[in-house]
């Protein structure tokens, strides 16, 4: 486990993986990109530029040609060029190519690498992304916005996640923070695993957390993160550190524990989290997708946990439970 104070430098030149497919298959080939690594993933989906042409209102967003297959969808991701990127890049070919024995139509499947500086496109995405209202006293804002509180309770994220996921407008961080509005209270201790650009850590420090640890198995997260929280002026609240899961979290308990990861990554989670919550402590876990919402259920409860609530939007839950009383 390594502690950040200061943001590490990135890497300047990433490789741009392209895959033109069908609108089924955006969601798993997005999971697929996701946890390999991928920092950030753009859809770029024709008929969003079909329907923004016969469209007659003013458009908020520059929507160009270019930027859109002729049909189906284009997912994008991008990874940093190392001397491992050659191996991830096989590994997810070869989980995409598993696709249609679980009946997903993969479409074209047609493939493109390519080598992108850094500048070529870490910014571009700037302009579609705007204030994200969680709730009635809590709304994110990309740093660059000038924004107005709508009122005096009103929590103000400010967001600069730059290639790090966590902007606000994912369904599962939204219904993250959105529990975490209703569970993390005053003084509590709160650890993040997954923190991206480190969304929920403020957040949690927002609520009133005194102490939050904020961790990700991705350097680029924990950069990302470290930048925010001065942001956002909560470095005495947060601390950040590059770890998998909780491996190397030693004998620190937290009242809150929240993991916005994939279903898959949760499971391996829950026979540790007695170690780190406190009894009758909250663990608020999102990035599951609906028909796996029973089996991360399961696995928290023969853990002994039980459900306090679930939320969903669109096919995305996100489950909090509470731990056993000592
Ligand atoms: C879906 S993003 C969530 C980001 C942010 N917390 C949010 O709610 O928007 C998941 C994050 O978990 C991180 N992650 C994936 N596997 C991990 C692991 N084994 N240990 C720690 N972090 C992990 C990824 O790097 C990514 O930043």
């Amino acid at each position: 486990m390594r502690n950040f104070t200061e943001g590490k430098r990135l890497p300047l030149v990433w490789v741009e993986f392209a895959i033109e497919t069908t609108q089924s298959a955006v969601e798993p080939i997005s999971n697929i990109l996701h946890e390999a690594g991928a920092s950030g993933v753009v859809i770029e989906d024709a008929a969003d530029f079909q329907a923004n042409e016969k469209s007659t209102e003013d458009e908020v967003y520059e929507f160009k040609p270019e930027d859109y297959p002729a049909e189906g969808v284009r997912v994008k991701a991008y990874f940093p060029e190392n001397e491992t990127v050659k191996t991830v890049v096989e590994n997810v070919k070869t989980s995409i190519n598993e696709l249609p024995r679980y009946d997903v139509e993969l479409g074209a499947n047609k493939i493109t690498l390519a080598k992108v500086e850094e500048e070529d496109w870490a910014h571009a995405w700037k302009k579609y992304y705007k204030p994200v209202v969680v709730s009635d006293t809590m709304t994110i804002v990309p740093s660059w916005e000038v924004y107005e509180p709508r009122n005096t309770h009103e929590q103000v994220i400010e967001l600069d996640p730059g290639m790090a996921f966590g902007t606000g407008t994912h369904p599962s961080t939204v219904l993250s923070l959105q529990l975490m509005e209703q569970y993390v209270t005053k003084n509590d201790e709160v650890i993040d695993i997954g923190t991206g650009s480190g969304i929920l850590s403020i957040a949690a420090a927002k609520l009133g957390a005194k102490q939050v640890t904020a961790l990700d198995v991705d350097e680029v997260a924990v950069y990302s993160a470290c930048e925010n929280i001065r942001l956002n002026d909560v470095n005495e609240q947060i601390t950040v550190q590059q770890n998998d899961l909780l491996e190397a979290v030693g004998t620190q308990e937290a009242d809150v524990v929240v993991a916005n990861l994939l279903a898959d990554i949760i499971l391996r989670l829950t026979p540790d989290v007695h170690r780190v919550i406190r009894p009758g402590g909250c663990f608020i876990s999102a990035g599951i997708i609906g028909r796996r919402k029973q089996d991360v259920i399961d696995a928290f409860e023969r853990e002994g946990f039980q459900v306090l609530r679930t939320a969903e939007v669109e096919d995305w839950v996100a489950i909090a439970v509470q731990a056993p009383e000592a």
